[in-house]
This record gives structure tokens, sequence and C-alpha cells, in this order.
């Protein structure tokens, strides 16, 4: 049924949910919109309507042709309790669902991809805006209007919004937003997000979409977030070296070590025409569905000795308890021993989807979609800092412990 969202806007039918709230295809004065209308808990926080508005005029001026436009923020509606982003209507499918049907892409296709949102990301870094929470389900393709098999248009969506529900009344200050796949090793440990998360984030799309999975996936959560911060992104074979290379700057440890949105989106449109006819990389089918034998996964950097402490991990909380903000609790001896939750990447039964692969990917996402916490008060920063100064990432990947130390980048608003 039609319902009136503030005086302007009418919504008619689910396009999608997300954690934070459900998306609508509606109609305003200026013809179809999509509607994102906040989950009733964060619409009803008066904290979160006062930084709505407060963000008001930076995300309606955030404008550029692979970032979706914000066209108005409504704050109250019909029964007073209303929070709605009023965004362009993108007709195509997100990334995920794209993913899921193909696998993996080609090369060509990932990476005009990634430096199309890399053009856009470079208006909202300097905007001094960053976007918390880059990841397939946020990136929406718009098909070419006039049907010639164009291919369709990039988009990034969900500006801002990682921003606004972050920090609200339960989680308390300093929490941090974010996806454990695609999270920033600085923002496990507890730093401020700057430009460079959303860097790591796409170049970690990037990633998934020529191989199917994420570099760090799989397992639960705390096992994720700890490879983000000690281990090396495996080299996917068949990438070409140019290609590579940006790759694996854009997934260093180190924030300063990465490249800035706008060389990212350079560096990308350079190589893509030696990308041209490639086909999509021939690694094993990421599900096991086509695949001999066990492992599929590219190798992995042997595993260091068993770290003295680990980063917080997410506590297992039903589906509808999800919130912005997860509890964590210390993983007990069987995770850190990389047992039936823990830390490595375990056998699987034939037919089931490899953790970290796009269906994987997609049967998590209906058990934990939601954008979790990072711890990043004391806690973070002691666990993970005090494992890394104890040794306990001593292996390999140490050679790209993360600095404590800020980026020495422009302080982009968090
Ligand atoms: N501007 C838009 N036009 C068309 N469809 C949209 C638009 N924005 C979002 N959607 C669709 O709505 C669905 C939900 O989007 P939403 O941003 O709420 O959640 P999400 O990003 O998938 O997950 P989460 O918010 O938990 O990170 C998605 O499947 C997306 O395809």
């Amino acid at each position: 049924m039609a319902r009136n969202i503030g005086s302007q806007y009418t919504t008619h039918r689910v396009l999608g949910r997300g954690s934070a709230g459900t998306v609508w295809l509606g109609e305003g004065p200026q013809g179809p919109v999509a509607i994102k209308l906040l989950r009733e808990d964060l619409a009803t926080d008066p904290e979160l309507a006062e930084r709505f508005a407060h963000e008001r005029h930076a995300l309606l001026g955030l404008e550029h042709p692979h970032i979706v436009g914000v066209r108005d923020l409504v704050i109250g509606g019909e029964d007073g309790q209303d929070l709605a982003l009023v965004m362009d209507l993108v007709r195509g499918p997100d990334l995920r669902t794209h993913l899921e049907r193909e696998r993996r892409l080609a090369p060509h296709e990932a990476v005009a991809i990634t430096a199309q949102i890399a053009a856009g990301l470079s208006v909202a870094h300097a905007a001094g805006i960053v976007h918390r929470d880059i990841k397939p389900e946020n990136i929406l393709l718009e098909p070419a209007a006039d049907g010639t098999g164009t291919p369709p248009t990039a988009l990034l969506t969900d500006f801002g919004v990682a921003k606004l529900i972050d920090e609200p009344r339960h989680g308390g200050k300093g929490g941090v937003v974010g996806t454990p796949d695609y999270v920033a090793p600085e923002i496990v440990e507890g730093l401020p997000p700057r430009a460079a998360v959303d860097i790591y984030a796409l170049v970690t799309v990037l990633y998934e979409l020529l191989a199917g999975f994420t570099p760090f996936g799989g397992g639960h959560t705390g096992a994720v977030l700890r490879r983000q911060v000690t281990e090396t992104a495996a080299r996917l074979p068949g990438v070409p070296d140019p290609l590579w290379e940006v790759l694996q700057q854009c997934l260093a440890k180190a924030p300063a070590s990465r490249l800035r949105a706008a060389e990212l989106a350079s560096r990308l449109r350079e190589i893509l025409p030696s990308l041209e006819g490639l086909p999509p990389l021939d690694i094993g089918d990421p599900d096991g569905a086509d695949e001999p034998q066990e492992p599929a996964d590219p190798p992995r950097p042997a595993p260091g000795p068993l770290p003295a402490a680990v980063p917080l991990v997410r506590a297992d909380i039903p589906d509808d308890e999800r919130a912005t903000h997860t509890r964590m609790r210390v993983p007990d001896a069987e995770e850190l021993a990389g047992g039936a939750h823990g830390t490595a990447r375990t056998p699987r039964a034939p037919g089931q989807a490899r953790a970290g692969s796009a269906r994987h990917a997609a049967a998590a996402r209906r058990k934990r979609r939601l954008a979790i916490t990072v711890a990043a008060g004391v806690l973070a920063v002691v666990a993970v800092g005090g494992w890394l100064l104890t040794g306990g990432g001593d292996d390999d990947s140490n050679s790209h412990r993360p600095p404590h130390t800020t980026t020495g980048e422009p302080a982009l608003a968090p």
C-alpha cells in the first residue's frame, strides 16, 4: 500500500532491505525515486535525527556520475517518526547480485567498475566525506539507456549512511561501522576512518570480483578481522603484473602506502586497454561446484605462532537482534586454535559454499548482513596492539605490521 513520506514522496514497493532500513521504490515531484526509510529504532533516535539534519548539506551536495545522488532527506514524515533518504533510482542490480550470477568477472569488467567507483570516491574524499562501508552491495549497476549492450554504469550508494548510524546510543563513543571482509586494518586497531579505508575496501571488492572471494574472508568475524591486520593477500594466478601491483599497494596495511582515489582511478584506467578480451581468472570455482578437489583457495601465507591475544570477536547474536553495534567478546581457545569456528578456512562438505566466496557471502549476508561495529576503543587497541607487540603476528605478514600512528593525510570528516 502506498505510504506518504513527508509532504512530497510516496512509497510503492520494497526494492530491498539492508541493515539500516528498507529501500522503497517511490515517487516524488520529479518522478520515480528510491527512498531509504531507516529502521524505526534508528529513526526514533533523537541524536540520529540531529546528525541527519547536520549532514544534510554534505549529502545533498555530493554529485558525480558514479555516485547515487541523494535528492532529499526527510525528517518527521506522516507520523513524525520517519527518517528517509530520497535517492536517484537505479534500475539495475547491485554488484553482489551480478557477481553471484557471474561468479567471477572478466578482468576488464572488474577493473572498469572499480575505476568508475574510484573516480566517484575521489570527489567525495575531496569534499571531506569518507564512505566507510564500500562493498558490492553498495555498488549499483545502471543499465545503458540505449539497450545496445553498452556496459552498465557503476554507482556507489549509501554515502554517509555509515557515518549517520555510527555511534548511536547503544554503542557509545568510538564505535566504527564496517563489514568485516572489507574493513581496513587500521579500523580494527581503533584508528579513525580516513579516506584510505575506502581505498582498502574498494580494492578488496576488486579482488573479489576477480577471484570470486575476498582476500581475508571466511570463518567468524574475529578471524576475518585478525587476518585483515596480519595476513598478506595471496597473489591471484593470471592477474597481470601492473594490476597486481595496484591490488597489493591498495591492500597495504599502512594506510599511507595506499593510492589516493584519483590515483587509483587513473592507474586502473591506464591498465584497462591491456585487459581487453581476457577471460575471468581460472583459479577454480569459488563454490566448489566445478572443483575437482580441495583446495581451490590460492595459497595463504603460512600462519605464524598463535597470538597471545587477538582482536575482539563478535558474540553470537541472533539475526533479529543484530544492531549497528555488535557485542564483542574475546575468542575462546578453540577459536584461537582455528577450530570449528576458528580462523582457518575449514574443509567443506560437497556443495557447501566456501567461506569468503560469493555464494558463501550471500548466505552469510543473510545471517550477518548488518554492518558491524569493529571494536574501536581501548579494548581493541590493547588486544591488537598487545598481540602485535608481543610478537603474536610474528610471521611473514609481520612486514606489513600496521603503524600505530596517523597517516599524515588530511583529516577527512570521520
Ligand atoms: N538508489 C537505489 N536505487 C535502486 N535500488 C536501490 C537503491 N539503493 C539501494 N537499493 C537496493 O536496495 C537494497 C537494500 O539496500 P541497502 O543500502 O538498504 O542495504 P545493503 O547495502 O544491501 O545492506 P546494508 O545496509 O546492510 O549494508 C539493495 O539490494 C539495493 O540493491
